[in-house]
């Protein structure tokens, strides 16, 4: 490592961090919500790319916004999808080139719903920045930018080649962009050797973390249907096959209460647990009390730190989410559904097979239906289905990542999965066949998707400088 030069870049990135904070602000303050599917929020979301690709213009890069077209909402509506910003900065062949992957849109956010500070109003509090999209994922892809502009203020060649794409529909379910990476495969794509994302969070308050591995997701609706209008059930009640027990009858076999998949065959194919495996959760530090205070939950389904990471880690679990057509307001209705659909999803590992899993579902759930003899109708559909990501963390980047950690935090970072999906570490692998790994800046309390997202100061600028040392040591590595 030039010493030297990380000291600069590192003392720079330090005296400029106001700037950086100041720069949140303004991302912040840009209400670019991909949920919510109505007009102003489109409107907010172009401006919000704009300014990303204004950001990163001034820096130098040469950068393409890619027209994604519009979406089509159920309602009939269309709505305009924001372009996706793909931008390059240096282009060197002697150079390894790392391509960071990040978004712009955010979650819902409305004070009302609890939040102690407006959401959109970045505010410091005891050094921690609190607004919507500070943690999730406005900050991370800003710490990407202070890092380049770190170099370019110096007047420093850039170690590699950097890459950006950057879309602002992820929490929309990324709408359009596979299609957009397999177009680019040999495009924008051709020269990367190594993508970054930092779209997730430690697992800790203070100790940095590396992530290689992601959970997939099927997605299922089963709908029951004696016919498409409610029953008044003094009147009907009694003569009916009722939709609602027909579905709370196939929801109730899906899963036991210790929390085991009751669905024929869905173990089979996932990887079998090694000593070696076990010794890698023994490794990490997860202080279970704290855990369990902080998620305000009383008891979990196992006692120890092994059994709670490879729970939420390395095995599936089935989640029940909601039934559509139920009533479910206040007061004591009368009424018998006359059609419901019930919805849940199971968290996939390596090596479970979306389609096998669609076929294991939908076969025991016809089987349950079939033994009740219900004249009514049932259809299982999977609506999504991601695969599970796992990475090889003896890839050079690892090993630049975890060096780049020590550097600027002291410490050996946790090796930690995630067990939500992110189904773009999966789409580059699959695709653009490139190592992927997950570097996550933000603080396992720092709440994304919730009431009070923040992002902490500390965690912001010295996430700066680990990318920093990063770009320099995927360099030194290459
Ligand atoms: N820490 C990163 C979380 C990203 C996230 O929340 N992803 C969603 C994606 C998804 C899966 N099924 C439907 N959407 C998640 O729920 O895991
Ligand atoms: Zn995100
Ligand atoms: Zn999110």
């Amino acid at each position: 490592l030039p010493p030297a030069l990380l000291e600069k870049v590192f003392q720079y990135i330090d005296l400029h961090q106001d700037e950086f904070v100041q720069t949140l602000k303004e991302w912040v303050a840009i209400e670019s919500d991909s949920v919510q599917p109505v007009p102003r929020f489109r409107q907010e979301l172009f401006r919000m790319m704009a300014v990303a690709a204004d950001t990163l213009q001034r820096l130098g890069a040469r950068v393409t916004s890619v027209d994604m077209g519009s979406q089509q909402l159920p309602d009939g509506q269309s709505l305009p999808i924001p372009p996706v910003i793909l931008a390059e900065l240096g282009n060197d062949p002697t150079k390894g080139t790392v391509c960071f992957y990040g978004h712009l849109d955010v979650q819902p956010a409305d004070q009302g719903d609890g939040w102690l500070t407006d959401p959109y109003v970045l505010t410091e509090v005891d050094g921690k920045l609190y607004g919507r999209g500070t943690t999730d994922n406005k900050g991370p892809v800003l710490a990407w930018i202070n890092a380049v502009s770190a170099f370019r203020a110096l007047e420093q060649d850039l170690p590699v080649n950097i890459k950006f794409i950057i879309e602002g529909m992820e929490e929309a379910g990324s709408v359009a962009l596979e299609e957009l990476v397999e177009k680019e495969k040999n495009r924008f794509f051709s020269g990367v050797d190594y993508i970054v994302i930092s779209d997730n969070l430690w697992i800790s308050q203070r100790k940095p973390a590396i992530t290689y591995g992601t959970r997939g997701n099927s997605y299922f609706t089963v709908e029951v249907k004696c016919r498409d209008q409610d029953f008044h059930s003094g009147t009907f009640g009694g003569i009916l096959h009722e939709p609602m027990a027909d579905l709370v009858a196939l929801l109730g076999s899906l899963v036991d209460s210790s929390g085991h998949i009751l669905v024929p065959g869905i173990y089979d194919e996932v990887a079998p647990l090694t000593e070696e495996e076990i010794n890698t959760y023994k490794a990490i530090h997860l202080d279970l009390e704290e855990y369990r205070n902080s998620s305000r939950v009383e008891k979990f389904l196992f006692d120890t730190k092994e059994e709670i990471l490879m729970h939420l880690w390395r095995y599936p679990s089935l989640s029940i989410h909601g039934i559509e057509g139920a009533f479910d307001e206040p007061g004591a209705k009368t009424v018998i559904p006359g059609q419901v659909i019930g919805k849940f999803s199971i968290r996939l590992v390596p090596h479970m097979n979306v389609s096998v899993v669609e076929k294991q579902v939908t076969r025991h759930l016809e089987d349950v239906f079939s033994k009740r003899n219900s004249s009514n109708k049932m259809v299982v559909s999977m609506t999504l289905g991601l695969h599970p990501w796992i990475a090889n963390i003896n890839d050079t980047q690892y090993l630049a990542a975890k060096r780049a950690i020590r550097t600027v935090f002291g410490t050996e970072p946790d090796m930690i999965r995630d067990g939500s999906t992110i189904p773009i570490a999966k789409m580059f692998q699959e695709i653009v066949h490139k190592s992927v790994v997950l570097i996550p800046l933000g603080a396992v309390d720092d709440g994304e998707h919730s009431q009070n997202e923040k992002i902490n100061r500390w965690n912001y600028i010295e996430g700066t400088k680990l990318f920093a040392a990063f770009f320099l040591e995927m360099a030194q590595l290459h």
